[in-house]
């Protein structure tokens, strides 16, 4: 899909974002701007604040951490709403699937509550399935599946919940090498397709490499160093 011409408000913005804990900042100030289908990739050493900083985006920051800013989506202040109305697609390390659910009771939560035709909630689950070429995983459980397929499954089910941004927190981390190379373009390429801004926290220069968008580097004291432009992947320019 092409992205052109976006608007100069389109797509995620976080500005003098700062996070603390007990009163001692440890995060920011941070200012950046994520335009649709743009992944940006958040790197920095461990504990320095990236899983605190897509929580404070999407809304679900820990209680012991304070966190202040301003975060604006497509133009409007989403910094003040609860997390369900911010409109923010989130997928982790771990898929956090149902197990007593099957694949499709897993999709169903990510479909929005307005949507409550049963045929059409099952219409729109099968074309989710059919897109990821998972038409015949719809009754299976979740625990029958492999690590690469309960992925894709768990990202379906956060896009069906219609995002207009996503977060994603080393959701790679945890497959062997050929399925994350496989798993990290099919999530990039909906990002893309979907004109989602996205934000990527990962340990994994080669996810930022693939991710093809700038890198924000924070260091140890939770400061903003640099966001660089990787060098693009094998599978050339991303934004056609
Ligand atoms: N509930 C909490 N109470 C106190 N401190 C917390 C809490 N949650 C997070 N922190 C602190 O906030 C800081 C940022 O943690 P965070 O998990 O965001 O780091 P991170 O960069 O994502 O680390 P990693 O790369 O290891 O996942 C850390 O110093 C952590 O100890």
């Amino acid at each position: 899909m092409t992205v052109v011409s976006v608007a100069k408000d389109y797509g995620l913005a976080l500005r003098q974002v700062e996070l603390a804990h007990g009163g001692q900042r440890f995060l920011g100030p941070l200012s950046l701007t994520v335009a649709p289908g743009e992944v940006v990739t958040v790197m920095g050493p461990s504990g320095c604040g990236k899983s605190s900083l897509l929580a404070f985006v999407c809304g679900t920051l820990d209680p012991a951490l304070t966190g202040a800013g301003r975060l604006l989506l497509n133009g409007a202040e989403i910094g003040d709403r609860p997390p369900e109305e911010r409109r923010i697609g989130i997928l982790f390390q771990d898929d956090l699937l149902f197990p007593h659910l099957s694949v499709a009771g897993n999709l169903a939560f990510g479909l929005p509550p307005e949507m409550r035709d049963r045929k059409t909630r099952r219409a729109r689950i099968e074309e989710a399935l059919a897109e990821a070429d998972m038409a015949e995983f719809y009754d299976r459980d979740p625990v029958t599946l492999s690590g690469g397929q309960r992925a894709r499954v768990a990202l379906l089910r956060t896009l069906l919940s219609e995002p207009c941004a996503l977060l994603l927190d080393e959701p790679f981390a945890k497959l062997d090498v050929a399925l994350r190379a496989r798993f990290r373009s099919f999530v990039f390429d909906h990002a893309r397709a979907q004109a989602l801004p996205t934000l990527l926290v990962t340990h994994d220069p080669q996810d930022a490499t693939d991710a093809g968008g700038p890198v924000l580097e924070i260091d140890a004291a939770g400061r903003m160093l640099a966001t660089k432009t990787p060098r693009l992947s094998q599978s050339g320019p991303h934004h056609s």
